[in-house]
């Protein structure tokens, strides 16, 4: 392989993954995936991107290898689209003089512990928050912060064991259920480590920020507690002009004070009758499609601005829409065997319905674990009023309904 090439650590199994590599080569330079499991990412075979086999965990020999490549290639850029490994992907493309985000920055906000001590100590809002290691300490924990605590893994996404504890005993068991585990969806380890904190009660909102500047605001539907699924977003928000500038102004001093100004970040808050509240920051940019209705609302292409700034190019963030869209997730009410998915046609003729995917087929088991693996589909919308894409997006995923066995 000769020419300009960016090394991908691993990636997104889902849609996004594929996107990074096609903005890649809009970008004149050949995509190289680096896995342990190839298999996992059927659409490289698809896009016909090289895949090189190696043990990802091994940051020795993956800067082995880049070096290699380095000498044989002019090697733009290094990163990673997945939340597990945008940490060792910083601190490659760092050891390899290459641009990228700062390591320290995604090492502090990717422990929700340390995070939540730098955004306390930068005087950034945040609920109260006590760490533990042990059932006993938790229930301790949950004593003094007063219940009811939402318990949560000191690292993860995906709002995987994210819970809402209402008695003592409730906080017991789940936090004996989170410290029990060792690895991680990709079977990394994890810090046995819970956070517990006090409920945060309001409307959920996302920030998308890029290079320190507000690209929007999202409106999220989340599912009622004890679980918190995310269920759709609009974007950009209904909010009147002072919450939105309030909330925008928590999110750059958040960004800001966890040094997280290189790329994108996206940060949850709740909007309490007493201003906004961060609930998380996230070091990367938002995942659930997000980018996709940010696009077709403001033709920003937060992935392609992302991969220029990956190969050392300025980011672009002109708008060319002032659009609205929005996107309803697909959750079945109970868990069972897939027979049978309804009402996809009379979906995708409702009007303003710009994509309809499902992500399971028949014969699939849904097993419900109350966060973002619930996601059997959803529906997306796009228009120049926000009213409709709200409307037309609820009206679309009302129409879908599942037979379970
Ligand atoms: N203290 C809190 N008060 C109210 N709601 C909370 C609190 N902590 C978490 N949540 C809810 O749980 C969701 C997931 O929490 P959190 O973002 O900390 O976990 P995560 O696994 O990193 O999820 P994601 O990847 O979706 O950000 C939040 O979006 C929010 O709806």
């Amino acid at each position: 392989m000769t020419g300009r090439t960016v090394v991908f650590l691993e990636s997104n199994t889902t849609g996004t993954g594929r996107l990074f590599m096609r903005a890649a080569r809009a970008e004149g330079c050949e995509p190289v995936l680096l896995a342990t499991r190839p298999g996992l990412y059927p659409f490289a075979e698809e896009e016909s991107v090289r895949i090189v086999e190696i043990d990802t965990a091994d940051e020795a020999a993956v800067l082995e290898l880049c070096e290699q490549l380095a000498r044989d290639t002019e090697l733009k850029g290094l990163t990673s689209t997945s939340d597990y490994y945008i940490l060792s992907a910083a601190r490659l493309a760092g050891r390899l003089g290459l641009p990228g985000p700062s390591v320290a920055g995604i090492e502090t906000c990717r422990d929700k512990q340390l995070q939540h001590e730098a955004l306390r100590a930068a005087g950034v809002r945040v609920p109260a928050s006590l760490v533990a290691g042990t059932p006993d300490e938790a229930a301790s924990a949950a004593r003094q912060l007063g219940l009811p605590v939402v318990i949560k893994p000191v690292g993860g996404s995906g709002s995987v064991g994210v819970r809402l504890c209402r008695t003592e005993d409730e906080v017991a068991q789940h936090a004996a259920v989170l410290l029990s585990r060792t690895l991680n969806e990709r079977g990394i380890p994890i810090r046995r480590m819970i956070l517990l904190q006090q409920l945060v009660q309001g409307p959920e909102y996302s920030v998308e920020t890029f290079a320190g500047e507000v690209v929007g605001i999202t409106g999220k539907h989340v599912s009622d507690p004890p679980v918190f699924v995310e269920l759709g977003h609009d974007f950009p928000a209904a909010l009147d002009e002072a919450d939105a500038r309030a909330i925008a102004a928590i999110a750059l001093r958040a960004v800001a004070a966890l040094d997280l100004n290189w790329g994108a970040a996206h940060t949850e808050l709740r909007l309490t009758p007493g201003g906004p509240v961060i609930i998380e920051v996230n070091s990367r940019m938002a995942g659930g499609f997000i980018p996709e209705l940010v696009r077709r609302a403001t033709g920003i292409d937060l992935i392609r601005e992302l991969t220029r700034r990956v190969v050392g190019k300025e980011a672009r963030l002109g708008r060319n829409a002032a659009g609205h869209a929005s996107i309803r997730f697909f959750v079945p009410d109970r868990s069972g065997t897939l027979a049978a998915l309804n009402g996809v046609a009379e979906a995708r003729a409702v009007p303003d319905v710009c994509d309809l995917s499902l992500y399971r087929e028949p014969g699939f088991t849904v097993a419900l674990a109350g966060d973002f693996h619930d996601r059997i589909g959803h529906v997306m919308t796009a228009s120049h009023d926000a009213a409709a894409a709200r409307a037309s997006a609820d009206h679309a995923l009302s129409l879908l309904s599942v037979a379970l066995a």
